[in-house]
């Protein structure tokens, strides 16, 4: 089984890239993604240039977008992952420099714990590069883990090594 019958998800995603041309890599990944069948972008953050977390590498652009899905979390992640794929995403060290990264963060409220899905994204609550850009698309989501909004959980990170990109404005 790989999809809902009937039923609609709301999901988050993050997108990242620090290798190529990162602008155009997320732009056009965006795009994709919201041309797949059963999959339907609702909102994208703006841009930001992020300060890379891990071995040193150049900073990344980081944004992050909101789903409407009537995949199941597995068939949605096998499709993010072949939009990664098809950019040249050759996974090397971890945590790396890539031409594209897509993590899935939120399924509705779920709670996965299974090998090779972990939803919500272990890290999510920790990261600024993804907290900044999320929180601006959704505030008010409850972690549900947490307890606390996106929102609540941005304000505790804080913003250090996060950049919104000038002269990005997104369409939808
Ligand atoms: N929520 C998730 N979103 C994306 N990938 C996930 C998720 N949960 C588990 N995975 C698994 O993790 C692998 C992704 O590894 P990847 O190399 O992208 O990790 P990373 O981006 O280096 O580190 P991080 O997970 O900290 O962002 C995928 O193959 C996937 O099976
Ligand atoms: N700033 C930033 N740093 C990272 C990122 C990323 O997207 N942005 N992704 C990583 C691997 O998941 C490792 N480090």
């Amino acid at each position: 089984m790989t999809a809902l019958s009937n039923q609609t998800i709301d999901c988050a995603i993050a997108l990242g890239s620090n290798l190529g041309d990162s602008r155009a890599t997320l732009l056009q990944a965006i795009e994709l993604i919201d041309q797949t069948e059963e999959v339907e972008v609702k909102a994208r953050s703006r841009l930001y240039q992020t300060a890379a977390v891990g071995p040193p590498q150049p900073d990344y652009l980081n944004a992050c977008a909101l789903l409407r899905t009537t995949l199941l979390p597995h068939a949605l992640l096998s499709q993010l992952l072949a939009v990664e794929t098809s950019f040249g995403r050759v996974r090397r060290e971890r945590w790396g420099p890539r031409t594209l990264d897509i993590d899935l963060l939120l399924y509705g409220d779920w709670v996965i714990e299974l090998p090779g899905l972990s939803v919500p994204h272990p890290r999510l609550h920790e990261r600024p590069f993804v907290l900044v850009p999320l929180s601006e698309i959704a505030p008010m989501w409850q972690h549900p883990l947490l307890d606390k909004s996106l929102f609540q959980l941005a304000e505790a990170v804080g913003n250090e090594g996060v950049a919104r990109l000038e002269a990005d404005e997104p369409e939808r």
